[in-house]
Order: structure tokens, then C-alpha cells, then sequence
């Protein structure tokens, strides 16, 4: 059975929704496709060449073109990796790192990560800013937040203040953070390739539900920024009602201007025109990347400046 029948058969209106969007084999191929591990070696505990020359000895490492800290790796059980345990290295998945690259935050900011759970992005973020100034990670969801609190402890992370509120009340601290990721929920079309279920259970009524709560939170997000600060907004799916269409909603409510993303990522054509609407040509500038275009798994990244003093 080719991956498009398999696909068809699990759920026959996601086929019908995305073929209009992507419709070569290659797409239905990697859309189910089981990733490739990959890590982000934490330079919070130990410089990058001793931890890379320490796995080396064991593993077969691959870097990850978009990202300094980033690798492939032959591994098939990395919790089993004693510089997992460590906090050496976060199982990370490589596209996945690309959000906290772009926001490019800086040592003594004040960072907020929206939506941190469980703390990938928020690892990563410290890691730039090298265990200097406040990150405010945020989630509401409880569990999650206890997982994100333990990955936390485990990466050396010191500058981070994990909340449980919602996104949305971040709008009341106008014009406060240095930077701001929302790495927002969505229907996860790319996490088909590390669970089944999300191919299984995606429902359109799921997406109208996620891009409506998207849509609160980076206009709270924005709020938030200050002028001249950096904000991105981030998803691993690939409905354009949960990208291009958020996006575009932000640039019709606010002064919001898109910047130019310049990394070594392969992506798939943005999505101007979507059932009848049309978007800002600015969402060129976003990147849309599909599973195969670099097989990995789907995001969506773009890089949003609000106009002011020190602006980029
Ligand atoms: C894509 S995951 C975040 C992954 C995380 N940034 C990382 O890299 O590890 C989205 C998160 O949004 C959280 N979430 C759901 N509703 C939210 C809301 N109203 N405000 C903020 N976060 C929310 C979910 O609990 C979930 O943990």
C-alpha cells in the first residue's frame, strides 16, 4: 500500500484537506515516515566540542545544518544515554529547533516563552543567553508544566520562572519583554511521524478550535513585546488556518512587520490563498517547511519585530 492509501484510509478528510495543499507522493511519504532522533547538546553544563567529542566515541554524529548545537544520532533509546540523564544532551527534534534560533535572544534579556511546556524551546533559549537574565515559561497545562519544571532542573537552566496561566493574560505586561516566543498549540500534523494518534484523531473542527485560541495569544504575545523586540510565532503543523491565517491576523490588527528568515532550511511554498482568503505577500517571508523538505518534521516559524526604539 503506497503512504498516500495508508494515509487516505486512517482519515480520509485529512487527505482530502491536505492534498490541496501538497499532493506529490514524496509528502505523503515523509508525513508518516519515523523521524530521525536528533539532539541539542546543552552547552549550559559543558562546552559543545567536549560533549561532542565525548558522544563521538560512541554514536555516529550528524550536525543539523540550521543549528550550531544540533545532531542526528544513530540512538535508538536516548533516555538510556547517560548524558541524557546528565543534561548534556535534550532529545530534541531538529525543525524544532529552529524558533529559539530566530528569536535569537541575547545574555540579560527578559524572555517570555508562552506556551514552554515541556521545555525544549525554553532550554534552548537560557542556552543562548547563557544561564543570564529572566525567562518567564509559561503553560497552563499543569502536568505539563511539572514535566517542563524537571527538564528544566535536569538542563542547568537557573534563569527561568515557570507560570500556569493562560497565554492571553501576558497582555497586561504591555510593551515589557525583550522577546517573545509562542510556540503555540496546534493540531500537530507534524508529530504524525512520532505518533499515529495524530493522524488518526485530527478533526478540521480541531484546527478552527486551535487557530481561534492562536489568535489570543500572539496578539497578547505582541502586546507584550516591546517596541523594537523580537517575537516568534511557531507551530508544527501545516494548516494554513494555524499559520499563514494567524499570522496574516496579526499583521491586519497591529503595526506588526515580518522579517526575512536566512537560515540552510529547505521550505515549501507560503500560503497566499487559502479557501477564498487571501494573505499578506509579507507571509513570504515565513518559512513553511513540510516534511520533506528537509525530513524532518512539519513547522511553521515567522519572525515578527514590533516598530520602535531599537528596532533590529
Ligand atoms: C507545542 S506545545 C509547546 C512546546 C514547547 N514550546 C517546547 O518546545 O517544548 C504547546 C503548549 O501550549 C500549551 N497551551 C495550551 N493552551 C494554552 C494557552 N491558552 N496559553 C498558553 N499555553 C497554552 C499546551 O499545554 C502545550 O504545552
Amino acid at each position: 500500500m503506497s503512504a498516500r492509501d495508508v494515509v487516505k484510509e486512517a482519515n480520509p478528510a485529512f487527505y482530502e484537506r491536505y492534498s490541496k495543499l501538497e499532493d506529490s507522493d514524496e509528502f505523503w511519504e515523509f508525513l508518516i515516515r519515523p523521524l530521525r532522533q536528533s539532539i541539542r547538546v546543552n552547552t549550559l553544563k559543558a562546552p559543545l566540542e567536549v560533549i561532542v567529542e565525548r558522544l563521538k566515541e560512541e554514536f555516529e554524529l550528524e550536525p543539523i545544518p540550521w543549528v550550531r548545537e544540533g545532531f542526528f544520532i544513530n540512538v535508538d533509546n536516548l533516555a538510556r544515554v547517560p548524558e541524557h540523564g546528565l543534561g548534556l544532551v535534550f532529545g530534541q527534534e531538529a525543525s524544532s529547533m529552529i524558533p529559539p534560533v530566530v528569536l535569537d535572544p541575547k545574555p540579560g534579556e527578559l524572555v517570555l516563552d508562552m506556551a514552554a511546556a515541556p521545555g525544549s524551546k525554553t532550554g534552548q533559549i537560557a542556552q543562548y543567553m547563557q544561564n543570564e537574565g529572566c525567562i518567564i515559561a509559561n503553560d497552563p497545562n499543569r502536568d505539563r508544566a511539572n514535566v517542563l519544571i524537571a527538564n528544566l532542573n535536569r538542563m542547568g537552566v537557573l534563569i527561568a520562572r515557570v507560570t500556569t496561566r493562560d497565554g492571553a493574560s501576558f497582555a497586561r505586561f504591555e510593551n515589557t519583554f525583550d522577546r517573545v516566543l509562542l510556540d503555540a498549540p496546534c493540531s500537530s500534523v507534524g508529530m504524525i511521524r512520532k505518533s499515529w494518534r495524530f493522524l488518526r484523531e485530527w478533526r478540521e473542527k480541531a484546527v478552527v478550535k486551535y487557530m481561534n485560541v492562536q489568535k489570543r495569544l500572539i496578539l497578547a504575545g505582541y502586546r507584550a513585546l516591546k517596541p523594537g523586540g523580537v517575537m516568534v510565532y511557531s507551530t508544527c503543523t501545516i494548516d494554513p488556518l494555524e499559520n499563514e491565517e494567524v499570522v496574516d491576523y496579526l499583521l491586519r490588527k497591529t503595526d506588526a512587520r515580518l522579517e526575512r528568515i536566512d537560515l540552510p532550511v529547505k521550505t515549501s511554498e507560503p500560503v497566499l490563498e487559502w479557501e477564498g482568503k487571501e494573505y499578506s505577500e509579507e507571509l513570504k517571508k515565513a518559512l513553511r517547511i513540510h516534511p520533506n523538505d528537509n525530513d524532518t518534521e512539519a513547522f511553521f516559524i515567522a519572525k515578527i519585530v514590533k516598530p520602535g526604539d531599537g528596532g533590529e
